[in-house]
């Protein structure tokens, strides 16, 4: 459990300008590489701006998100997580503690991922997080809008990648092999108003880290994620319109050998008014093996870790934070 402590009012977290990472110029997005770089290896989380994700689908997604939790309780009960041998689907209020040894998270949310063939071997075997999506059938439009919205963020993550990678001394397209069949999750989740009276240490997401590679998140304009800096102080996230937050997750942070850092966050909604916010989780494939990045082990730096497939990595996390809850037995 991580006690909650609110944070400080003076700092705030950085922007990157994501225009360059577009550019023909290799010099160009090599200067972007070099900012995320400072800042995967200090806070390891950003405002990303210029990101060529255009506003209305950010905007329609929102949209269908507050349509989607106003669904009647039975619509939602229906899509339950627990129906999918994938996990995706509704997540109830409090199915998750995102801080283990916290009370249950005070949010709800909806979650689907790559749309797979049904006769691939991932989907065959029932591998977490790989087909199976549910939609709800009383919302005509919705599953067509989230596709599309989760392919621009799906395009986005792996151009991030790609400068990520050159901001590690490794070819552009590095991570790509990794990208092709990835366990790649959009979350849609609503947060209602904080209670005057809750569980001890009981918020809307406990503090954890993400478990991927990288995290672009779009939240609405009400607030209330906080992020842990490098000096241990929580720092405000704080909403810029048409921004995405961006994070390192926990297997990059071990790809690289705890170069980049996987810092973590929470959520406390302290307005009088509901608040969404769209995670997107890119993961990576299940079977790719992270073990040591060649640029980040040296004799003076060994690696760190054992190395461990994704799917391994990530099936313990689900285990950890839902309980049984989270996957069809
Ligand atoms: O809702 C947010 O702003 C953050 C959510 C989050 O950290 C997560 O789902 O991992
Ligand atoms: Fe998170």
């Amino acid at each position: 459990m991580i006690l909650y402590a609110p944070p400080k009012t003076a700092s705030r977290l950085p922007v990157i300008d994501f225009a360059d990472a577009f550019s023909p110029d290799k010099a160009k997005r090599e200067a972007v590489a070099w900012e995320i770089h400072k800042i995967s290896r200090d806070v390891g989380f950003f405002y990303l701006v210029n990101h060529g994700v255009r506003q209305q689908l950010v905007d329609g997604q929102f949209d269908w998100t507050r349509r989607f939790f106003s669904l009647p309780p039975a619509s939602k009960a229906a899509l339950d997580m627990s129906h999918s041998p994938s996990g995706y689907g509704y997540e109830r209020m409090g199915a998750q503690a995102l801080d283990v040894d916290s009370p249950a998270d005070l949010k709800e949310g909806f979650q689907f991922g790559f749309d797979i063939a049904a006769d691939h071997p991932y989907v065959q075997q029932g591998s977490l997080r790989y087909g199976h999506n549910l939609w709800p059938q009383d919302l005509p439009g919705f599953r067509e809008h989230a596709q599309r919205y989760y392919d621009a963020l799906r395009q986005l993550s792996h151009r991030l990648l790609s400068v990520i990678a050159l901001s590690l001394h490794l070819e552009e397209d590095f991570f790509e092999p990794a990208l092709r069949t990835p366990i790649a999750t959009q979350r849609l989740l609503h947060y209602p108003p904080q209670p005057a009276k809750t569980a001890h240490n009981q918020i809307g997401a406990g503090a954890h880290t993400d478990w991927g590679l990288i995290t672009i998140l779009a939240q609405d304009d009400i607030g209330g994620l906080e992020v842990c800096n490098a000096d241990g102080d929580w720092v405000r996230a704080a909403p810029i319109h048409g921004s995405f937050v961006v994070n390192i997750g926990d297997l990059l942070q071990r790809w690289s050998n705890d170069l980049y850092h996987s810092n973590p966050h929470r959520v406390l909604n302290d307005k009088p008014l509901p608040r969404y916010s769209l995670p997107f989780f890119q993961d990576g494939d299940q079977a790719q093996i992270i073990e040591c990045l060649p640029t980040c082990c040296s004799a003076e730096r060994p690696a760190r870790y054992a190395p461990c497939s994704i799917g391994d990595y990530l099936a313990a996390k689900v285990r950890e934070t839902f309980g049984a809850a989270g996957v069809a037995a």
